[in-house]
C-alpha cells in the first residue's frame, strides 16, 4: 500500500457529502435520515483502483457552504483531490460548486490536483433542476469528470471514487525527456 492521499470532499449544505462517504465506505447510510450538520469529520478508505493495487485514501468532509458562507482557503493548499458535490434537484448548489471549481483553479498554484464532480440525489428525478446535458458540457470545458450519483444506488458512487484513487496514485515516469525523439543519424539506444 502507497502512501494516503488527502481528498477534500466539498459542497453546498445538504447536498449528501456525509452520505456518500458513509455509503461508499460502509454502505452504512440511510436516505432521508435525519441530517447532521458537518463541521469536519476525516474518513479513511482503502479504494482498489484500476491497476488492482489497494490504495489508502483520507477523506476530509467539510461543513456544507450556506448563502454568504466561504470555503475555507486552508484546505486549497494541502489537498491533492477533490470531490465537488452538487445536488441535482438544487441549482443553487450546482453554482456553489462551479464557484469551488474557480476557486480550486485559482488557489493550487500549479500544484496537479484531480478533480471529481458528482450530481448527487439522481433518484429524485421529478425534482431535477439541473440538465444533464448542460452539466456534462461544463465539465467538458472545465475538463473534469461529472458523474450522476445516487447513494440510494450504491453501485453508482463506485466508479469515480476508484477513478479518483486511481488517477491520484498514477505513477509518474521516471524521465522527464521526451521518449519518442528521433535524432537525426542516430541509432538505436539499446545497441
Ligand atoms: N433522495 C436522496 N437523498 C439523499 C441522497 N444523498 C443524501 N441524501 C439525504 O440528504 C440529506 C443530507 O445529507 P448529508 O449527507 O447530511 O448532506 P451533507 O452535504 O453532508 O450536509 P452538510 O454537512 O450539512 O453540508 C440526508 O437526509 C440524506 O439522507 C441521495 O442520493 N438521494
Amino acid at each position: 500500500m502507497g502512501k494516503s492521499c488527502k481528498v477534500v470532499v466539498c459542497g453546498f449544505s445538504a447536498v449528501g457529502k456525509t452520505a456518500i462517504l458513509q455509503q461508499l465506505l460502509y454502505a452504512n447510510h440511510a436516505v432521508g435520515s435525519e441530517p447532521i450538520e458537518t463541521l469536519e469529520d476525516i474518513y479513511i478508505g482503502s479504494i482498489e483502483t484500476d491497476r488492482g493495487v489497494r490504495e489508502q485514501v483520507r477523506f476530509y468532509d467539510t461543513r456544507g457552504l450556506r448563502e454568504g458562507s466561504e470555503f475555507p482557503k486552508h484546505y486549497f493548499s494541502f489537498a491533492e483531490g477533490f470531490v465537488l458535490v452538487y445536488s441535482i434537484d438544487s441549482k443553487e448548489s450546482f453554482k456553489r460548486m462551479e464557484a469551488l471549481k474557480k476557486d480550486i483553479d485559482r488557489y493550487r498554484d500549479k500544484k496537479e490536483v484531480i478533480i471529481v464532480v458528482l450530481g448527487n440525489k439522481c433518484d429524485l428525478q421529478d425534482q431535477r433542476r439541473v440538465d444533464y446535458d448542460s452539466a456534462q458540457h461544463w465539465a467538458k470545458t472545465e475538463k473534469v469528470r461529472l458523474w450522476e450519483v445516487s447513494v440510494a444506488d450504491r453501485r453508482t458512487l463506485i466508479e469515480p471514487f476508484v477513478h479518483l484513487a486511481s488517477k491520484m496514485t498514477q505513477p509518474q515516469s521516471k524521465s522527464t525527456f521526451p521518449l519518442s525523439r528521433k535524432i537525426k543519424g542516430s541509432g538505436s539506444l539499446d545497441s
